[in-house]
């Protein structure tokens, strides 16, 4: 099954305000379509009669070596797109050797979505994501029941300081989970009950000194995901982030913001090799992961693919899509001459119309 298979069956499948609620993006949709349409923008230039038979797709990432530089994207709510839900996602992502982001917006609470995990594989790599709320102590409950249930890094995700205003959500009337379904996380947490689409408080106003704290606060690796601005990025590091995350969270937050894929090459420059930059948005094939780590990444995350993927055929479904991506990718690597992720330069990118 092709990734576009998935899709279009999961769209078959889906309640369709659920399918919208996934789809869709912020406002106008702009940031959502210019996403996808970066990749088309950039187009790989491979070298020749300097690759290997067998190539290593491994990644060293915060906490964790993966088979491929492929990690799971945090997305709310997967139990609205299969009854196994998160534990679905949870085994095929660590059968497939890929980082698994579970996140404060699922559906299942983090200690089953590990234990799932672990069922697959025995050293599995679930990282979990929340956001800065404006209560420390739940800050904090968060972070200890990640670490209790053995994930090995925790994602701060930093473009939320309002909802971001999903057009199709608005249009459906899209507000309460259905019953039986909630935040699972958020569970007897101080805040609202658990039970609709924004039950989950951020911070309205959230400082890089509630992010040191909470870096602080554990011995974890901690990624701040949502960067865009190179200067946001050094900051990062300043503040004892242990990686970045580009990403404009998918189109669904401010959307008038530049393709993920066009921010990472300044972001990475800002970094300099000091951490590890990944990134998502709009990544739909082989050829794009080749792309953005060639411009610079080191990883880069999926996430509508693996809600399609889930929705279609639960975890058999992700395995698909992961398996799907990874195989296209050592291709492109093998059609570029490369051996390893480090073989993809920045040399080997061009934009559509020009050459070298
Ligand atoms: C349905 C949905 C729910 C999401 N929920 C979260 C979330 O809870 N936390 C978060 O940091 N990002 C969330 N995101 C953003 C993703 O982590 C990611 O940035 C984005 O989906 C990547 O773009 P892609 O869907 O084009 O691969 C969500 C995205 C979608 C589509
Ligand atoms: O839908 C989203 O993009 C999202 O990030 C989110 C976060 C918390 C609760 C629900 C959705």
């Amino acid at each position: 099954m092709t990734l576009r298979a998935l899709h279009d069956a999961a769209r078959k499948t889906l309640d369709p305000v659920h399918y919208d609620y996934v789809a869709g993006g912020a406002d106008e949709e702009r940031v959502l379509s210019a996403n996808e349409s970066a990749f088309d923008r950039y187009l790989l230039l491979p070298r020749i009669l300097c690759g290997s038979e067998t190539r290593d797709t491994t990644v060293r990432l915060p906490g964790a070596r993966r088979a491929a530089p492929v990690f799971v994207a945090p997305t709310a709510f997967h139990r609205l797109m299969h009854p196994d839900g998160e534990r679905a996602t949870a085994r095929a992502a660590a059968a497939e050797g890929a980082v698994l982001v579970t996140g404060t917006a699922a559906t299942t609470a983090v200690d089953a979505v590990v234990a799932a995990a672990r069922e697959a594989a025995p050293d599995p790599a679930v990282w979990f994501q929340l956001y800065l709320h404006p209560r420390r102590e739940v800050t904090e409950a968060l972070v200890r029941r990640a670490e209790q249930a053995g994930c090995t890094a925790l994602v701060v995700t930093v473009d939320s300081a309002v909802f971001g205003r999903h057009t199709r959500d608005l249009r459906n009337g899209f507000t309460d989970l259905p019953p039986g379904h909630a935040a699972e996380n958020m569970r007897d947490l101080p805040g609202a009950p658990p039970g609709t689409l924004t039950d989950i408080p951020m911070s309205a106003a959230p400082t890089w000194r509630d992010f040191a704290e909470l870096a602080r606060m554990t011995a974890l690796p901690v990624l701040v995901k949502g960067i865009l601005h190179p200067a946001d990025a050094r900051l990062a590091l300043g503040h004892g982030a242990s990686g970045v995350i580009v990403s404009n969270h998918g189109g669904r937050q401010c959307d008038a913001v530049p393709a993920a894929l066009d921010c990472l090459p300044a972001v990475v420059d800002a970094v300099a090799g000091r951490t590890p930059v990944l990134m998502d948005g709009g990544v739909r094939r082989g050829s794009d992961i080749a792309v953005a780590l060639a411009l610079g990444a080191t990883a880069v995350g999926v996430g509508r693919p693996v809600m399609w993927g889930l929705a279609a055929e639960g975890e058999a479904g992700v395995r698909a899509v992961l398996a799907t991506l990874r195989d296209e990718y050592d291709h492109t690597l093998a059609l570029c001459g490369g051996r390893r992720n480090a073989d993809l330069t920045k040399d080997m990118v061009v934009r559509r119309g020009e050459t070298r």
